[in-house]
């Protein structure tokens, strides 16, 4: 029987869309074998300090009968393999490079430009990119309305609907190069309107609301993404895409309930709910009136945060900052783009603050925070933030190990510098504790573990890793598990690494939906044959409406991604690309060039699905089924950061539409669907037969191997290969390319009618 919640806590006030309440333990930890809790231990206490006893009930808290949880600690033996293990070999050749790429990392260093050559196994960034890192193509950005005709979805921006403080809106800027905007609600039908504005607090005079804003990156491991999609990789990575893709001190120790919790934020001698730190009225606000000096924060850590720009803390910061600084284990749920990262970053670097000083003749020191992240591009980009936060702790060092990079120069690299925070993707992690001397006894000096995507990291792509990494570290320690999606079964499984008396801290209120209201969502139901004509009219009428407009479309899977940035490229629009199948230079590269440009589209999979913080994305568009509704919202979350506007397009297949139902939740509305005249329909024809041969018979594979993978799809066979052959039309061909004998077998479609085999 699924755990229902509480109704919403709104203790700071009426907006605050913070709840927070402990999970049962249900006593299935890795190592531990735990009781089964006693559930309402914590309640009646928080409850009753309050005065909101009343309104709460402990009865919908009990636990699920055990039996019925997914078991963490079986998974040793149960669970599903990664496809593949990390490879040894490296992808970047040169140490020099290494360092240079790894030297990127410090503070303010996002690379400001692109170099000209991609590699080997890309043209396409050399195709569409000019030297400066701008469109060489003229069609894309100032043809207005252009030959693809009609499909409209206008948008204006919002004059004065940035919410950022100045300081922040500095950073910003000297960050990313331009200031940010805002979109509006022009265009959306009139009742849409209303409620859009009610929901931004828009006012009629164009006033529009104080800003805020985001800034970060992502990887999805060399086994993310790609990783979830497991046994399907093991075909020859056909359809791989992302990387892959003490305890309780028991009583009543309760946060932001209790006198105490405020004792760190200088209010418990005058505890009233007034005068806890309050959030900004705005619902959808990301941003709290809190501010970090507020917090018992190390000074040099305040400078570090003020250096970043940031001055108040943003909701999810205020709601588990002063918990996690008390040492508890917290499970925090905040939509994307809501600041996170520094949400768990700033108190773990306050327990290297608080440690004692490293001595610098040790051989093996400590590693004291470990953080877990499922992409490279998430982990370099937590990394980068770390080192912003640190800039005034010389003493306190960060290093990142991810997959791609070769294995001995990150073992150099973490004896040779300053380690006491390790940022790492799970396989490569696992990797450096299988094969690096001493590098187990230094994890035993953890003290802070961070589950960055911590849904994503319990999921079955990365279980087996995590709990390795969990068996390498003291059970002593304080677990952070942070996501903007906590599916149910994650609530279950949680309590392997989580302490019993952890914190679910939910700023997402109840009712509420898990994505911005400020990101209008829509979706275009098409036939395969017509989906790429769709796409592209779509984009044109988003450039021709927005200027500085930066898309990224997110495909299936890694090998349809290179096809659709190939025909994308043929079409003259000026993508970029970015997927598993890219070395990891050329990842780095791209979404360092992507981070800080205008007037831009990137053509990406899972890789770029979470925590990457492109600034200023005007549009999100979903081609083909998402992996999951988390993965939906994960994607959505690219645009619509840090309280700004943005659209998303969905565009499925008329049989893809049943995952409409899994989101039915979220305000997606029906597009207009986009007219294709015979100009367009022609130089679509003309762009895929320029498209080379073997990247649609890649493609064609990977597509076979993706919604085979997917059970409403891929449960009949006959009728997935009829869908695939569909795809391959779709991709101009007439005869649908062959695959191999041997593929066909893993895949179990040897001898399905419509397959040629080779
Ligand atoms: N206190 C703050 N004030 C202003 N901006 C902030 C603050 N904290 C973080 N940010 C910015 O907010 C942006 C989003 O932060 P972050 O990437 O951590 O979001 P997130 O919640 O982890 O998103 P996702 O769910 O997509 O991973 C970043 O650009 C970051 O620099």
């Amino acid at each position: 029987m699924p755990i229902k919640f509480l109704p919403p806590l709104r203790f700071l006030n009426p907006s605050l869309p913070v709840t927070r309440f402990p999970l049962m333990n249900v006593g299935l930890s890795l190592n531990t074998p735990r009781p089964i809790p006693i559930f309402s231990r914590v309640f009646p206490f928080k409850l009753k300090y309050l005065g909101f006893a009343s309104q709460f009930s402990t009865r919908s808290f009990r636990p699920e009968p055990i039996r019925s949880r997914p078991e963490f600690s079986r998974l040793t033996g149960g669970g599903v393999e990664r496809g593949e293990s990390r490879p040894s070999k490296s992808l970047i050749e040169d140490e020099a490079e290494l360092s240079d790429w790894v030297s990127d990392l410090r503070t303010n260093s996002i690379r400001g430009q692109v170099t000209s050559e991609d590699e080997p196994d890309s043209d396409m960034g050399r195709r569409s990119r000019s030297k400066t890192g701008r469109a060489r193509e003229t069609d894309s950005g100032g043809n207005k309305g252009g030959g693809a005709g009609g499909f409209s979805m206008k948008r204006r921006r919002e004059s004065n609907s940035n919410e950022f403080s100045e300081p922040t809106r500095r950073r910003t800027e000297s960050r990313f190069g331009s200031p940010t905007t805002n979109r509006g609600t022009v265009g959306l039908p009139k009742e849409r309107r209303g409620r859009r504005e009610r929901d931004l607090g828009v006012k009629r005079d164009g006033k529009g609301l104080r800003g805020k804003r985001g800034f970060t990156d992502d990887d999805v491991v060399d086994s993310g993404e790609d990783e979830r999609k497991g046994l399907m990789q093991n075909l020859g990575g056909l359809i791989t895409e992302e990387e892959s893709d003490g305890d309780d001190d028991g009583g009543n120790d309760n946060g932001f309930f209790e006198k105490k919790a405020l004792s760190s934020i200088g209010l418990e001698n005058d505890f009233e709910v007034k005068d806890r730190p309050s959030l900004s009225a705005n619902s959808d606000s990301f941003m709290s009136e809190t501010r970090f000096d507020q917090c018992s924060i190390s000074p040099l850590s305040l400078k570090g945060i003020n250096h970043a720009g940031y001055e108040k803390m943003t909701v999810v910061q205020a709601a588990t900052l002063p918990i996690i600084l008390k040492g508890k284990d917290v499970l925090a749920k905040a939509k994307t783009g809501t600041g996170k990262t520094v949400a768990f970053l700033l108190p773990s670097i306050e327990v290297v603050v608080k440690s004692p000083p490293h001595d610098r003749d040790q051989k093996r020191p400590p590693i004291l925070v470990l953080v877990v992240c499922p992409t490279r591009e998430l982990a370099t980009q937590a990394a980068t933030e770390a080192k912003v936060l640190l800039k005034y702790h010389p003493a306190i060092g960060v290093q990142v190990v991810i997959g791609g990079v070769r294995i001995a120069l990150e073992q150099k690299s973490m004896q040779a510098n300053l380690c006491q925070i390790l940022v790492a993707t799970p396989g490569r992690l696992k990797d450096h504790i299988e094969n690096t001397a001493g590098f187990a006894t230094r994890l035993m000096g953890v003290k802070v573990l961070v589950l960055d995507e911590a849904d994503r990291l319990l999921d079955m792509g990365f279980r087996k890793d995590i709990e390795k990494i969990i068996a390498a570290i003291p059970k002593q320690r304080q677990t952070l598990m942070f996501s903007a999606t906590v599916p149910e079964e994650v609530r279950q499984i949680c309590h392997s690494a989580l302490k019993r008396d952890h914190e679910f801290i939910n700023t997402v209120q109840e009712g509420a939906e898990d994505t911005h209201s400020k990101v209008r969502q829509m979706h275009v139901v098409a036939p395969l044959d017509k989906q790429f004509p769709f796409l592209y009219a779509i984009l044109k009428d988003h450039m021709a409406d927005d200027p500085d407009y930066k898309v990224i479309v997110f495909c299936t899977t890694a090998r349809v991604t290179g096809l659709v940035a190939r025909l994308l490229g043929e079409l003259n629009l000026n993508i970029r690309e970015i997927h598993s199948r890219k070395a990891q230079t050329y990842r780095t590269r791209v979404s360092d060039e992507f981070r800080k440009s205008k007037s831009l589209i990137l053509v990406t999979s899972d890789v770029s699905a979470r925590g990457v913080d492109y600034p200023d994305v005007t549009l999100v568009i979903q081609v083909g089924l998402p992996a999951s509704r988390e993965q939906y919202i994960h994607r959505l979350g690219r645009t619509g950061r840090k309280g700004k506007e943005g659209e998303g397009i969905l565009l499925l297949a008329p049989w893809e539409e049943f995952f409409l139902s899994t989101v039915k939740d979220l305000p997606i509305t029906k597009a207009p669907v986009p007219s294709i005249d015979p100009d367009t329909k022609k130089k679509m024809e003309r762009a895929l037969s320029q498209v080379d041969m073997n990247s649609k018979e890649s493609a064609y594979q990977a597509w076979l191997g993706y919604y085979n993978s997917q059970k409403k799809v891929g449960n009949d066979k006959h009728r997935l290969v009829e869908l695939a052959n569909e795809f391959s039309r779709s991709m101009g061909l007439d005869t649908p390319p062959a695959i191999p004998k041997l593929v066909l077998g893993k895949m179990g479609l040897r001898n399905v009618p419509g397959l040629r085999s080779k």
